[in-house]
């Protein structure tokens, strides 16, 4: 797991460590792991320009210009306010040879040390015309820490900021860095280790990479027998005459899932034709694990959610079964909304929800008791209380008809399998999008075809070793 702490908390770690080894330790770890990537990323002789701004995050970037001058590199400076300046790096940089300049302009290459994770979000005066210039004449871009401008705790973009094409950030990752739109501006994040790991808190958001294995918990690593009851039996109530494909799909998804049966609950007919496609599941009622209940759902889902809560087993709720919410849960229960279904639930534009998808997701997993994911380009799953996790993994090709009700089949198969429903939605997230960058690296694909990729991402992901999951 990738952790992002909030700033408050990456401050105390701050001073945790500074009490053991001195504030100037950690600045020179920061800039000398900046230096080593600059170095790295910056094609030979180019000269960069660095904005530099007035606290510690552009003495990050002046002590790294110090090292690049060592090594022969040509840097140049820009300087927010040249009265409130990082005095010791500027000397530093000065002295290796860096120069003041008066404009960024005609740079191919700049370093963003505008602010960190002290900033105020919104840039005004010279540091937004250097946005505006960054925009004119697009530099390939390096930010320290956070892109300058974004809001690092909420992961909001209120005002000007800077974009990157790398971000290095020093110690842990920052809330802006995972959660969307601010994730956006950031680019590829590197983290540069300062040593602040023992000091750092519970973290605010967790992301998988892709060496991560599953979390213990689920049926199948029991030690025990085996069988198709141990290992979870989702009901799923989807799909209707409107949208018998919904059916189809949220079965695809499960049967690509850790469960060991799926039961059917729908009208006798659709029964059949999901039996006729898919001759493992069982269409009529049993004992069940848990319930995906909504998708493709038409005018009986409320019947269908009230059925599924009385059953006291967790719920996974999507689509039409959105609507018919109780006013809190005394199940596990997990809500798979997209952008436009969150509006509707919390009576909010869907613009309000773009605009701050982790406040909205926020307030609806408290709202009703209920851990929330939000579908998107970086989905997010919000618990109650603790952690949420933002997901990394996909290709904007998912965005296609059907794959939101496979990823709710694939879910509702965790989640019957005995994972949490943070557990559950995070795991079926990370695996629906690397699923669909395996069916098709960099092209189209089917919400068919994504089903049909899961089940060999899940082995790799087993077995800790599921690369290749981003691609966008
Ligand atoms: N504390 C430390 O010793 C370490 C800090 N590190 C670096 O230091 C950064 C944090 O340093 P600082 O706390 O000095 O904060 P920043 O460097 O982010 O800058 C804060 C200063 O900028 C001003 N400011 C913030 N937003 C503004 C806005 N929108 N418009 C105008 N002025 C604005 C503030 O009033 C304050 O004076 C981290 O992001 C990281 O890069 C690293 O070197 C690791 C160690």
């Amino acid at each position: 797991m990738l952790a992002a702490h909030t700033v408050a908390d990456v401050r105390r770690a701050e001073q945790g460590l500074a009490d053991d080894t001195g504030w100037d330790v950690l600045m020179q770890r920061a800039a000398r792991g900046l230096a080593d990537i600059l170095d790295d990323r910056l094609p030979p002789g180019a000269t960069p320009v660095v904005l530099v701004g007035p606290g510690h995050n552009g003495g990050d970037a002046l002590f790294a210009a110090a090292h690049l001058g060592e090594r022969g590199r040509r840097v140049n400076l820009c300087l927010l306010d040249p009265d409130r300046v990082h005095g010791p790096g500027l000397a530093a940089a000065l002295a290796a040879g860096a120069s003041v300049v008066d404009s960024p302009r005609g740079h191919t290459h700049l370093v963003d040390a505008v602010f960190g994770i002290g900033a105020r979000p919104g840039l005004e005066g010279p540091a937004a015309e250097w946005a505006r210039w960054q925009r004119e004449e697009d530099p390939w871009t390096l930010a320290v820490d956070v892109p300058s401008g974004v809001d690092v705790d909420g992961g909001t973009l209120p005002g000007e900021h800077l974009l990157a094409d790398v971000t290095v950030t020093f110690g842990t990752l920052k809330p802006a860095l995972l959660l969307g739109p601010a994730a956006d501006a950031a680019g590829d994040v590197v983290l540069v280790d300062i040593g602040l790991g023992p000091h750092l808190a519970t973290p605010a958001v967790e992301t998988f990479t892709p060496d991560d294995g599953p979390p213990a918990g689920h049926r199948m690593t029991g030690d025990g027998p085996e069988h198709k009851y141990s290992r979870g039996v989702l009901g799923v109530a989807a799909g209707s005459e409107a949208y018998a494909g919904a059916a189809h799909l949220v079965v695809a998804g499960a049967q690509a899932g850790p469960a060991g049966m799926i039961r059917f609950a729908g009208s006798a007919e659709l029964g059949r034709r999901v039996v006729d496609r898919a001759p493992e599941v069982v269409a009529g009622p049993g004992r069940v694990q848990a319930w995906v209940v909504g998708p493709g759902g038409d005018d009986g889902t409320a019947e269908l959610v009230r059925a599924a809560l009385t059953e006291q087993v967790p719920v996974l709720l999507d689509a039409t079964a959105l609507q018919s919410l109780p006013d809190r849960f005394d199940v596990p229960a997990l809500l798979t909304p997209h952008a436009g279904e969150l509006a509707r639930m919390l009576g909010v534009s869907r613009d309000d929800v773009d605009d701050d998808p982790w406040g909205h997701a926020r307030a609806a997993a408290s709202r009703w008791g209920a851990t929330v994911l939000l579908k998107g380009r970086r989905t997010l799953v919000v618990p109650p209380e603790g952690p949420t996790r933002a997901n990394r993994s996909g290709t904007r090709w998912l965005a296609t008809a059907g794959t939101g009700d496979v990823l709710a089949g694939l879910a509702g198969a965790w989640l019957a399998a005995g994972l949490t429903p943070l557990e559950a939605g995070s795991v079926a997230a990370h695996l629906h999008g690397a699923a669909g960058v395996r069916a098709n690296p960099g092209g189209p694909v089917t919400a068919s075809g994504v089903a049909a990729a899961v089940p060999a991402v899940t082995a790799d992901f087993l077995a800790g070793d599921l690369h290749r999951v981003r691609d966008w």
